[in-house]
């Protein structure tokens, strides 16, 4: 069990990536505390899995793009599962939007929630860890998309390469207090944040041609890298980032 005795904090972990991510490091052994934004059932369910594998969850409901959500979180989680060893920051949003009109209103709430919502995360989650002396793990949800642009992603993409940028320099400033900060960079990924892009059946067809290893990505396909990235099999590594994409950045031609 690589995460056995770990308390494992995941943001936006009601679907998706992060209630994958959420339930696969319980099955390696961690307690896990969520964060959701609104989905009350999605994140009870996802705390009822974690119980039927014999760990303690728990579930708690805040806005990450409020700064005070981030403190309240990692409170109520270090408060109730003991201690908080590794942070996953993965609550994002993209909204599909052409660049020449975007909204201002997307475009800011994007940010605040992509980039202003982890800062104050990870600020407090590194807090608690520097409070416990023993070290820890921040690993962020950046993207493919950090390295990359996308027609309609303009606000978005910004706001992976500035995680990813995030982890580099809590890399620095946290390595003192043995605490590891790296990112990861999923490639195309099947969940909610792109059903209504991908239900255009031609553009799927080419984002799936697109991946050297023939198909797009399952939440489940970023359990491992987390895990190995949350785990003392990655002691020495941290400022890093981990493409996990089928092979879709290397494929030029
Ligand atoms: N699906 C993909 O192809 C890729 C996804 N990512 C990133 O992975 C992360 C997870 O996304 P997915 O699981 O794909 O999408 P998703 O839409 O299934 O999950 C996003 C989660 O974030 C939560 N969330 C959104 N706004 C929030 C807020 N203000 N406060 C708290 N929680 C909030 C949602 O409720 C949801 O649980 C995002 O940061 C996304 O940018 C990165 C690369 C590719
Ligand atoms: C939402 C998109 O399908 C997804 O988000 C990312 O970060 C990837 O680059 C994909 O474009």
């Amino acid at each position: 069990m690589l995460l056995e005795g770990k308390t494992v904090l995941v943001t936006g972990a009601s679907a998706g990536i992060g209630r994958a991510v959420a339930i696969g490091c319980a099955q390696h052994g961690a307690d896990v505390a969520l964060n959701f934004a609104r989905d009350v059932d999605g994140a009870q369910a996802a705390v009822a899995e974690i119980e039927k594998l014999g760990r303690r969850a728990l579930a708690i409901q805040g806005d990450v793009a409020d700064p005070e959500t981030a403190t309240d979180f990692v409170a109520q989680a270090a408060d109730k599962l003991g201690r908080v060893d590794v942070f996953v920051n993965n609550a994002g949003i993209c909204p599909f939007h052409a660049f020449l009109d975007m909204p201002v209103e997307t475009f800011e709430r994007t940010m605040r929630v992509n980039l202003h919502g982890a800062y104050f995360m990870v600020q407090a989650a590194a807090n608690q860890m520097v409070k416990q002396g023993d070290g820890g793990a921040i690993i962020a949800m950046s993207s493919i998309s950090a390295l990359v642009g996308g027609e309609y992603q303009t606000h978005y993409t910004p706001t992976k390469a500035g995680l990813h940028s995030l982890m580099q320099s809590v890399a620095i400033a946290l390595g003192k207090h043995g605490i590891r900060c790296n990112s990861l960079f999923p490639g195309t990924i099947l969940t909610d944040i792109n059903k209504d892009d991908l239900a255009d059946a031609e553009k799927r067809r080419y984002m799936e041609g697109r991946v050297p290893l023939g198909r797009l990505g399952q939440p489940e396909d970023l359990v491992g890298p987390t895990v190995f990235l949350a785990s003392d099999l990655a002691r020495y590594v941290t400022g890093a980032s981990l493409l996990v994409d089928g092979g879709a950045y290397v494929n030029l031609q």
